[in-house]
């Protein structure tokens, strides 16, 4: 069997191909009426596979926001099944925004839910919390690694209540004194540091989430240095409805700017179906402007 091909790599040749917009597929009960479609399964089937033929194409990754499939019970995960086999065969990565954490053997069923080559749910790389510890999800980062996959370790989160804990001061381990941020964002960079073949690589194929919207370094991460090597994935939702200027990109991401996907949901999806493919081209052109 040929080795699978790292996920930092595959996630490099889309940045090359069509720029770092993901299309965040969130069919909010809101965005259903706006569509014409039920609030049902069948609803957010026929929203995510419209969202899905009007992203192929144009981007190069989306993001499924399971809650709003998790809302219709199992009729609502076939349709989330669905939904991302269309689009990974439609040549998308897609990250399932999952958000998982647990202790370690629970967490591990997590990813062989949303990453194991040939599972009902797969995806090319998911959310991850490591609220439980780095420690409890690094077996899933292993078997995210070893098929290919990747994984984005929530570290500094879009949402203003996320500040008091995210900026905590670690008092123990060898991170003592980083924010706790600070300390998922530098372990994610030395994990990505440890591989193998870790010379070789332009990105990491695992990432952290920060926010748009948030003070980077308030939150402890380092954005002046130079960049890590090799490159780090960074998950930026908080854009366009949250707030977050993409004028302001380079500023917010300074040194990580080249990893950056830039995630948006409402502001593209509220363009409606018969809209949303001029929206995501339109927007897909601004994100390359700013020429990251
Ligand atoms: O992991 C995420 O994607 C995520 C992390 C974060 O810090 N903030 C955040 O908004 N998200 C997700 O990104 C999407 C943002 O949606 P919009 O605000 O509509 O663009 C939602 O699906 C959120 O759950």
């Amino acid at each position: 069997m040929s080795e699978p091909v790292p996920f930092g790599d595959r996630l490099e040749a889309v940045f090359a191909a069509y720029g770092r917009l993901c299309v965040g597929i969130d069919p909010h009960a809101s965005l259903l009426a706006e569509w014409g479609q039920p609030d049902s399964a069948e609803g957010v089937r026929e929203f995510g596979l419209r969202a899905v033929e009007a992203a192929a194409d144009r981007v190069g990754i989306v993001k499924p926001q399971v809650a709003f499939f998790e809302r219709h019970g199992a009729a609502g995960y076939a349709a989330l099944e669905r939904i991302m086999g269309e689009a990974r065969d439609a040549g998308l990565l897609v990250i399932a925004d999952v958000k998982r954490g647990d202790i370690g053997s629970s967490v591990e069923a997590y990813g062989d839910a949303w990453l194991r080559p040939g599972s009902s749910l797969e995806a090319d790389a998911m959310t991850i919390s490591a609220y439980q510890g780095l420690g409890s999800i690094e077996q899933v980062m292993v078997a995210a690694e070893e098929a290919g996959k990747g994984v984005f370790v929530l570290a500094a989160t879009s949402n203003p209540e996320a500040s008091a804990i995210q900026r905590a001061v670690l008092q123990q381990s060898s991170r003592a004194g980083s924010t706790v941020a600070g300390a998922i964002t530098s372990g994610v960079v030395a994990w990505n540091q440890g591989r193998a073949d870790a010379s070789t690589r332009a990105l990491g194929s695992a990432g952290v989430v920060l926010g748009a919207t948030t003070d980077l370094a308030l939150a402890g991460i380092d954005t002046n240095s130079e960049p890590p090597r090799p490159g780090l994935p960074v998950l930026a939702p908080g854009f366009g409805h949250q707030g977050g200027e993409l004028s302001d990109l380079r500023l917010i991401y300074g040194s990580l700017a080249a990893g950056v996907i830039v995630s948006e949901s409402r502001s593209i999806l509220a363009a409606g179906p018969d809209g949303i493919a001029d929206a995501i081209a339109r927007r897909a052109d601004q994100v390359g402007a700013v020429g990251v």
